[in-house]
């Protein structure tokens, strides 16, 4: 009851012409509803009535979700359903998609081989805004990691600890790296920073799936649609998908599901550019190695199959 729904404006809020700005609520019946981060900003979320969810609004995911509603790739992100106040701040609506697992376990893994924009990097190189916060948690990790200066400084740039960030884990090596999972009995694993090797990555998930083969190959089933999909989606072939992730569920009923979620920062691109998502980034092509991640992540679950 305390949520008001607001009617963006078309103009005002950029959206693309025959593109509607919300969508009918979900008919899910109103029911207490089971919501659990595993990783992420905190503080961002809500729950909403009706099997929703609410994350802080940002424009830029908005259109993301907007787009997506109308490309091939809706039935792989959750279901959007426009912009609600909720207290002070206004949120995007879009379905929980915990909502019909009983007890599930979720794995975050955040996709493609680079972490940040292009225009990050750009505004690093102009506005430097060196920070404490992010020289603190490398340190923590790495007493050894801050160059000279950066320990002067008792500071780093955002882009340099991302791609530290990035060559510690496998982002670099495999496309993808685990953010963290959480266990149908509560068990939390956070801790994948130096998640890097194959082989590492093949432990984390026997441990989150509980060496469940079903379970991997119900995964990798729907992996490879997604990757079907991908390939041919007008919205995939024309963003850079930086900083998104696949949203593994499932549970002890031997249910799985996989998601596309989080597209604060997948941006349009210019006309003329369109991405393949394999080619190796190089400053100015724009590519994010998504495609490229996916296919190994798709081959590491395939071998933890038994030969049939
Ligand atoms: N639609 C959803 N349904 C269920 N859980 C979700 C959904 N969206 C996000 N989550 C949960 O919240 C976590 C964080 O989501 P998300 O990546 O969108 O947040 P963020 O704050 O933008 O993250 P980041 O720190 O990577 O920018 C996910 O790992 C997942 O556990
Ligand atoms: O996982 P870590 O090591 O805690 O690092 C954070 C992580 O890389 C987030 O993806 C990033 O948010 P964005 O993807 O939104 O940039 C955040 O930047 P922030 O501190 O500027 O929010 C980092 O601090």
């Amino acid at each position: 009851a305390d949520l008001k729904r607001l009617f963006i404006n078309r103009s005002s809020a950029g959206v693309c012409p025959g593109v509607p700005t919300s969508y009918p609520f979900p008919m899910t019946p109103k029911k207490p509803q089971q919501w659990l981060q595993v990783v992420g900003h905190a503080g961002s979320f809500h729950v909403g009535e009706y099997g929703t969810l609410l994350k802080r609004f940002c424009e830029g995911e908005q259109q993301c979700y907007l787009r997506l509603m109308e490309d091939s790739l809706r039935p792989f992100v959750p279901g959007y359903y426009g912009v609600v106040q909720h207290g002070e701040h206004d949120y995007n609506m879009m379905d929980n998609l915990l909502m019909n697992f009983n007890a599930p376990a979720i794995m975050d893994c955040k996709m493609g081989s680079r972490t940040y924009l292009e225009e990050e990097l750009l505004l690093a190189r102009e506005r430097p805004q060196p920070r404490h916060d992010m020289y603190e948690k490398m340190v923590a990790v790495d007493p050894d990691a801050p160059t000279v200066q950066e320990r002067a400084q008792q500071a780093v740039l955002k882009t340099r600890y991302m791609q530290w960030r990035e060559t510690l884990s496998s982002t670099t090596t495999l496309g993808f790296r685990i953010e963290g999972f959480r266990k149908s009995n509560g068990e939390c694993h956070t801790n994948f920073k130096r998640t890097k090797s194959r082989e590492q990555v093949v432990e984390a998930f026997y441990d989150f799936v509980e060496s469940n083969t079903h379970i991997v190959w119900g995964y990798l089933t729907r992996l490879k649609q997604l990757r079907q999909v991908l390939e041919e989606s007008e919205f995939f072939r024309t963003h850079e998908v930086v900083g998104s992730s696949l949203l593994f569920v499932h549970d002890y009923t031997g249910k799985t599901g996989v998601w596309m979620i989080d597209f604060g920062k997948t941006v349009t691109l210019p006309l003329h550019l369109t991405l393949d998502h394999r080619t190796p980034w190089a400053e100015g092509n724009r590519e994010d190695g998504y495609l490229w991640g996916l296919d190994n992540l798709i081959n590491i679950l395939a071998n933890m199959l038994p030969l049939t």
